[in-house]
């Protein structure tokens, strides 16, 4: 489980994030939203252990890492897989290497141990036979499915996404929300995924979360989401352009 408990961010005296209480079930898909500036890579990146709370706590099972050092934040990161938005493939590595450096990293397995779970980590990803190719010469959705592949050869029990889908066209968004779901049945791994696409939070998350000038507005399912009368909500939608329900 992580829960956030009454925390809040501050950037040079800027609040970025207002007394957020959260809580993440285990294999639970979160979706967070918002707009931009709001508030949402910060949320991330205070999960991650990249930056610490100003005030509040952040628990991921039974353990405060808000207050950890870096020492002791090493192995929480080991259950945790990271996709970011620009995919950040090595590009002097060939995707076979990229996908098995947290394994060189973190264990002690032999090569050919490593370049078996390598090659099953991107069937899973729907890449067969692409380990000896230069990142270069993938487009951005395998790019993207290569980073995903990279984030599960450790076998994580989290997966932090910033942005999956961003500049991919409307067919890739959706292999890749696919994908997300696949992973989540797969691995019954947690999911944690920043996004500014309200369709894609509505087929990937349990619930979607939303952010708005650093404050948790709403956390709710996608279908009752939607309904909800909070003229900020509303607001966000209608920015979508949409007259109709996102939602299906
Ligand atoms: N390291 C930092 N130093 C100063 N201000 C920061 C820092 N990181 C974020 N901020 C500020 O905090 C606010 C929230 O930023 P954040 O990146 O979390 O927004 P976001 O919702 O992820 O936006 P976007 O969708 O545009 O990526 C912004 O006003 C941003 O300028």
């Amino acid at each position: 489980m992580i829960r956030l408990i009454d925390v809040s961010k501050s950037f040079d005296g800027y609040e970025a994030l207002k007394h957020v209480s959260l809580t993440i079930a285990d294999g639970e898909t979160l979706a967070i939203i918002g707009g931009s500036g709001s508030g949402k890579s910060t949320l991330l990146r205070l999960l991650i252990g990249l930056i610490k709370p100003t005030s509040g706590e952040i628990y991921i099972g039974d353990q405060e890492i808000g207050h950890m050092t870096e020492q002791e934040l090493k192995p929480i990161r080991l259950h945790m897989g990271m996709v970011f938005q620009y995919s950040a493939l090595f590009d002097s590595m060939t995707v076979g290497d990229n996908v098995a450096f947290g394994l060189r990293e973190h264990t002690d397995l032999s090569e050919a141990r490593i370049a078996e779970i390598v090659r099953e980590k991107l069937h899973l990803v729907g890449l067969d036979g692409v380990e000896d190719l230069m990142p270069s010469e993938l487009s951005g959705g395998m790019k993207k499915r290569v980073s995903l592949a990279r984030a599960i050869a450790i076998e994580p029990s989290i997966i932090f996404y910033d942005e999956p889908s961003s500049g991919l066209d409307p067919i890739m968004t959706e292999k890749i929300d696919e994908l997300i779901i696949h992973t989540q049945r797969a691995l019954h791994v947690t999911s944690v995924v920043v996004t500014h696409d309200m369709a894609s939070a509505c087929r990937i998350a349990d619930r979607i979360a939303m952010i708005y000038e650093g404050e948790l507005i709403a956390v709710d399912t996608a279908e009752r989401f939607q309904r909800l009368k909070d003229p900020r909500v509303q607001a966000f939608f209608h920015t979508l352009r949409t007259t109709k329900e996102v939602c299906p």
